[in-house]
């Protein structure tokens, strides 16, 4: 299965520091956890932060939930004991903030030692910039845009259409799949704003991206829902890939369905749309 394939819908922030959120996450429906040691934990708490999250991640309990940690930048004083102290957790990946260039993703590769693989946020006007030849790293899986660091950086204003940020949100995604990174989008800050949250998931996903990071449980359906294959967009792949079949059997090349026609890349995309919600189902069970 292609990295891209597996469901990152909901990849929920879980402050490394809060042993009781570190539980709850083990029941919550979310495709993917960001245990975080960056921004939700403070700085008195960080070094105490490295050995409780030890513990949550040896308990384990996750299941089939994708496991990822958020380390500090390596240019501040927590980065390079972070990774000592939980480089051979058993997690998926090593997300880092802040990233400029590809100098970054070799720093963490060195120290890592592992060739274990690696996310970065996209979320400084460099590390835009310079998205593609980060994506192209070999250890480099995943981006995650950081927008309340991008729109501090770029200073813009925090517009419900994100126009301001659509050219960065754009070029995040356009190296990802340039180089098959899994692209996740932005967090959304009123996390008791359900319809605002539809919104922003929805824009997200039209552009392309393979889901959403979250603050808060409240957040997780309302994602979930949002980056899933629906119901039609199933019925339409099946009835794209028979109506091609048959065509093809016919000795054509182009099928109809619906009025639009059906070539081969459409049922490309089809069988891709068919396997995510076959992994959104297998996850369920
Ligand atoms: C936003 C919060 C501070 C709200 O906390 P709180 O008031 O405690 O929430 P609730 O009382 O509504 O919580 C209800 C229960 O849910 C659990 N909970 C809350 N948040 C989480 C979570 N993220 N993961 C798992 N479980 C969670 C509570 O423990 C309650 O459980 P129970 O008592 O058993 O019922 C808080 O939600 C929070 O801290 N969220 C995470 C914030 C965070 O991670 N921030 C950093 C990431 S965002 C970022 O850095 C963006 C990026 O870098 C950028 O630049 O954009
Ligand atoms: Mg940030």
């Amino acid at each position: 299965m292609d990295q891209t394939d597996r469901p990152y819908r909901s990849v929920l922030y879980i402050p490394g520091s809060k042993e009781r959120a570190l539980d709850k996450a083990r029941s919550l429906p979310v495709d993917a956890i960001i245990f975080d040691l960056e921004d939700a934990v403070t700085p008195d708490a960080k070094v105490e932060a490295r050995t409780t999250l030890k513990a949550a991640l040896d308990q384990d309990g996750y299941g089939g939930r994708a496991k990822i940690i958020r380390i500090n930048g390596l240019d501040t004083e927590w980065g390079a004991g972070d990774v000592a102290a939980l480089k051979d957790c058993d997690v998926d990946a090593f997300l880092l903030p802040k990233v400029n260039s590809v100098a970054d993703i070799n720093a963490l590769s060195d120290l890592l030692g592992n060739g274990k693989a690696i996310w970065a946020m996209m979320e400084t006007p460099l590390g835009i910039l310079n998205a593609l030849e980060v994506a192209a790293h070999p250890q480099l899986t995943g981006f995650v845009a950081g927008t309340n660091d991008l729109a501090k950086e770029l200073n813009c204003r925090a517009r419900a259409d994100r126009l301001p940020m659509m050219m960065a949100l754009q070029q995040i995604l356009l190296a990802a799949r340039a180089h098959n990174v899994i692209a996740i989008d932005g967090v959304y800050n009123q996390y008791k704003d359900e319809e605002g949250l539809k919104v922003e998931c929805d824009q997200g996903r039209d552009l392309g991206y393979d889901g959403k990071t979250l603050i808060h449980p409240a957040q997780v359906a309302v994602t979930n829902d949002a980056f899933a294959p629906s119901e039609a967009d199933i019925d339409l792949a099946r009835r794209q890939i028979a109506a091609l079949n048959e065509a093809e059997a016919a000795g054509q090349g182009v099928a109809v369905v619906d009025g639009k026609i059906v070539e081969n890349l459409h049922v490309e995309t089809a069988k891709k749309l068919l396997a995510k919600a076959a992994a959104i189902a297998a996850l369920a069970e």
